[in-house]
């Protein structure tokens, strides 16, 4: 098999952003910003939140962090929404996902203002890329693309890996990832097939597949008899266990297959963070309408 780098990846993209944050800063005195909010202390969004803030502050992107209460009422987290939808200084709002004792996420996040919505999960920004035609319209037009699905393009084309005309299995359709990656590889001119727990003959469909990317949440869900030879396989899939970090793939059963795969971690995750601070650009780009 051959590893597909995520970290070389997500770090010369990072050099990049921060070399754009520097050149703004240097030529408008102005300098972007993402606020970030968490509600509840669960453990390990709080490692993600933290890696985001590092991630922003090492590029020069400034970040306003906000801790809620467990308890917190549906008004006060939209009150602090709303408050930094209208807060200049702030280009990109992040609600970190999934919220504690099932509140219904959507409702928060149709209050953030969708020029600010640096995940891309505002029905207005859903809709752009639904509407979108082509990847060149989407890079174009800047449109607001959650962050994952826009890692896992960005690392495929990095990798030389071909998407126009690949049949795709997506395995998983979350609003956060299954579903907009679907969207962004149909614009890449892959054929994609949607895959969830009411697939028949999932083995079969993706042993069919060039592509297989697998968000599932589901520790060595994907075996050596879902993959093709010569298949590029996504892993983004995070789970604990008692033997540590791990993706949805069974690492040992396909480690002597002819594959391209991204490893967990190191794979899909960095470039995601970094994709967030490539969003805030976006973000500042499009509200302060400076070319970036
Ligand atoms: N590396 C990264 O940057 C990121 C990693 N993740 C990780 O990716 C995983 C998925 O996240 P997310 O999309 O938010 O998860 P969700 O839990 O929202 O979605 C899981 C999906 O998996 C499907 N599924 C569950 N069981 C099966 C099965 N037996 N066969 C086929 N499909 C199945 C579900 O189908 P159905 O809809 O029918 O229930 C659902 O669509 C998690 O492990 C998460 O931690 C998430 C975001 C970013
Ligand atoms: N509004 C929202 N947007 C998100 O993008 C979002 C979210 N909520 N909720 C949770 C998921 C998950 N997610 C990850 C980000 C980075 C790593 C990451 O950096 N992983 C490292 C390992 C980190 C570790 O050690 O735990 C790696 O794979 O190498 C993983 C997962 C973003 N998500």
């Amino acid at each position: 098999m051959k590893l597909i780098d995520g970290k070389k990846i997500s770090s010369d993209k990072r050099a990049e952003i921060k070399e754009k944050v520097a050149k703004i800063k240097q030529q408008t005195g102005k300098i972007p910003g993402l606020a970030t909010i968490l509600v509840g202390g669960d453990p390990a969004s709080r490692v993600y939140i933290q890696s985001k803030i590092k991630a922003c502050e090492h590029a020069g992107i400034k970040s306003f962090h906000h801790d809620l209460d467990e308890n917190s009422s549906q008004e006060a987290i939209i009150a602090l929404i709303k408050k930094l939808s209208e807060n200049f200084e702030i280009d990109g709002i992040l609600l970190q996902l999934p919220l504690p004792q099932n509140k219904d996420a959507q409702e928060y996040l149709n209050a953030i203002s969708p020029l600010k919505d640096v995940d891309g999960l505002h029905p207005f920004n859903v809709g752009l890329l639904n509407l979108s035609k082509s990847w060149n319209e989407i890079i174009e037009k800047n449109i607001l693309v959650s962050c994952t699905p826009l890692g896992i393009v960005h690392i495929l084309r990095k990798s030389g890996i071909t998407i126009e005309g690949k049949t795709a299995v997506v395995i998983g359709r979350s609003n956060l990832v299954g579903k907009p990656l679907s969207m962004l590889l149909l614009a890449n001119n892959a054929t994609v097939i949607m895959a969830h727990s009411r697939t028949n003959n999932l083995k079969e469909i993706c042993k069919s597949a060039d592509i297989v990317v697998t968000a599932v949440g589901k520790s060595r869900f994907v075996n050596k008899d879902f993959i093709k030879i010569g298949a590029a396989v996504i892993d983004v899939g995070i789970n604990r266990t008692p033997e540590g970090l791990c993706g949805d793939v069974d690492f040992d059963a396909v480690k002597d297959m002819d594959i391209e795969i991204t490893p967990v971690p190191g794979g899909v995750g960095p470039v995601t963070i970094t994709m967030l601070l490539e969003n805030t650009l976006k973000a500042f780009s499009n509200r302060r309408k400076i070319v970036v």
